[in-house]
């Protein structure tokens, strides 16, 4: 089998061992983990070679959050706090902006396209649909179609985007959904957020922090970060009311009016600035409108699979592909259909949808994992890690207490506050947040954990590993952390829980 690489454009082998479409972090992973394994692969890619995650995801959203936590970090330290103004004052947008784009490499995916090269897989430029079972058709940006087979198996890797719900009048608003907001251009001085999930949270924190004078967050919900520990959503509340954002939960936008949308080549010609937007909110508690300059939609992803052609193999045209824990589709015979990442439904991260396609790579060559298993989704939902990277951090790995309950687990959780320890007053004077362990009683062991607070991303590793090697309390006990560091919070736990 030939493996010609046709990054550069080039026609390529229309047959070939496996056909990837979409080249996002899952989908790069599993084209690239095929062909180290000996296979001839083909990734197809619409846009860029990347994905969500490398352009309007998570690296720009933690680039342009970066500078406002170190400026908010260096405030906590006497000594350092002069060197800086207050928590805005001392950003300096533009310059995150630059970095940003520096982060996102100029938007351009050449700098993704050697790692796979260097394996030897094929870039298709198009759009990828169904036509068949193993066969897919490549609409190439020139019009021209091909159709390609794969003698093994096609992997669906063609993530999320960002969900605009019906809302009466937002569409025509022309509002901002991730992409619009990590690549923004400009800091709009009043921000309206719809969706206090991850995106909302994090995205309203950074442009707070980049010189928004007002950001409000609306959340249908009855807390922010709903996925996570009450406490944790609760935490991150009061830090956002203390810095001025302002929260409304349990309330939704029933109508959205922009008086004139402005947008460059628009109704209001090229440069003409945009009118603010007048959000109107149901429930009780709070204003009935919340005007601002930009609206950012940040409610839920749906699933990029409305062209896939999927009904062609027997699947519903549109929604989430269910899969297996060999990451097969579900309901297509034969075993050649699989799909990684986000697409699939199972957790939105990166990190997992990786994952993800280690295991498909992994089913479809016949690799055993390490321990001499046929590879498997083992770690969802038990032992998904996530990092909120607002400030305070959520980090979190495992179940909640109540999904653990939810489970039919016996299960006792402990907090202590994260600032118990001395590494957190070292690091400045500003500590807050709840750590908590979830133990399951019968096998005492972990099953969840979360630690609110400043620089709790790198603790998160450590619970995952407690909770996948099953390691007992008793031998936890003896896994002593440093001093002064945030992890001894872990010793606080444990004498918590009764060691
Ligand atoms: C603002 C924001 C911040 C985030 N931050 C984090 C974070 O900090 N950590 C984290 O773990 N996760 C984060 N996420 C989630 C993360 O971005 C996704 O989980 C991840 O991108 C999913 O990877 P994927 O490969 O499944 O899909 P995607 O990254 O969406 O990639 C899918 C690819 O498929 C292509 N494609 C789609 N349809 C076709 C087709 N028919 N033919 C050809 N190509 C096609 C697309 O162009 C795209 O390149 C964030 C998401 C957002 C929106
Ligand atoms: N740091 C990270 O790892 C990170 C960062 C960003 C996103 N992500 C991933 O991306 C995924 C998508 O994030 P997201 O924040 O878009 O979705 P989400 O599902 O996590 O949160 C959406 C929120 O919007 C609320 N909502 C829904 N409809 C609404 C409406 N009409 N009005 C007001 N609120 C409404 C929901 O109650 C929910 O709390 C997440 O599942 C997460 O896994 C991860």
């Amino acid at each position: 089998m030939s493996r010609s690489d046709d990054a550069a454009g080039g026609t390529g082998a229309s047959e070939v061992d496996v056909i990837v479409i979409g080249a996002g972090p899952a989908g790069e992973v599993v084209a690239g983990r095929c062909a180290e394994a000996g296979l001839s692969v083909t990734v197809i890619e619409h846009e860029r070679v990347g994905g969500e995650c490398s352009y309007w995801g998570c690296i720009p959203s933690k680039t342009l959050l970066r500078p406002g936590e170190v400026v908010a970090a260096a405030r906590a330290v006497p000594g350092a706090a002069g060197a800086v103004g207050g928590v805005r004052a001392g950003v300096d947008a533009a310059a995150a902006f630059a970095r940003r784009d520096e982060m996102v490499g100029g938007y351009s995916d050449e700098g993704q396209l050697p790692w796979l090269r260097e394996r030897g897989v094929s870039v298709r430029r198009g759009a990828g649909r169904l036509v068949g079972e193993r066969r897919v058709a490549v609409l190439a940006p020139d019009g021209g179609e091909q159709v390609l087979t794969a003698t093994r198996a096609v992997v669906l890797a063609t993530g999320t985007r960002a969900t605009i719900p019906p809302v009466p009048g937002l569409a025509e608003a022309d509002p901002w959904d991730n992409r619009s907001a990590t690549g923004a251009r400009a800091v709009p001085a009043r921000l309206a957020v719809l969706g206090g999930g991850a995106v909302g949270a994090e995205l309203a924190q950074a442009f707070r922090r980049l010189g928004s004078a007002e950001v409000t967050v609306v959340e249908s919900g009855p807390r922010l970060l709903a996925r996570e520990e009450p406490f944790a959503g609760d935490e991150v509340r009061a830090a956002f009311e203390a810095e001025g954002i302002t929260v409304h939960t349990g309330r939704r936008a029933v109508a959205v009016r922009r008086e004139a949308p402005g947008t460059p080549g628009g109704p209001g010609g090229p440069g003409t600035p945009r009118g603010p937007v007048v959000v109107t909110l149901d429930g009780d508690g709070g204003p009935e409108h919340v005007v601002a300059d930009e609206i950012l939609v940040a409610v839920g992803r749906t699933p990029a699979t409305g062209e896939l052609g999927l009904p062609v193999v027997g699947l519903p045209a549109r929604g989430f592909v269910e899969v297996d824990d060999r990451m097969r589709a579900t309901g297509v015979a034969g075993d050649w259909l699989y799909a990684v990442g986000d697409v699939n439904g199972r957790a939105l991260l990166t990190h997992m949808g990786k994952y993800q396609a280690r295991v498909a790579a992994d089913a479809i060559t016949g690799r055993l994992d390490p321990a001499g298993r046929p590879a498997a989704d083992r770690a969802d939902p038990g032992a998904v890690p996530r990092v909120t990277f607002t400030d305070p951090q959520v980090s979190a790995v495992g179940r909640t207490e109540a999904a653990a309950r939810a489970a039919g687990l016996d299960v006792r959780a402990v907090t202590v506050p994260t600032a118990s320890v001395a590494g957190s007053s070292v690091r400045g004077t500003d500590a807050v947040g709840t750590s908590q362990i979830v133990v399951d009683t019968a096998r005492r062991v972990l099953v969840g954990a979360t630690f609110v607070g400043h620089d709790t991303q790198e603790m998160v590793h450590a619970a995952a590993i407690a909770i996948v090697g099953a390691v007992p309390l008793e031998d936890l006990w003896h896994a002593v952390p440093s001093f002064p560091t945030v992890s001894e919070v872990w010793l606080r736990l444990l004498e918590a829980y009764g060691l």
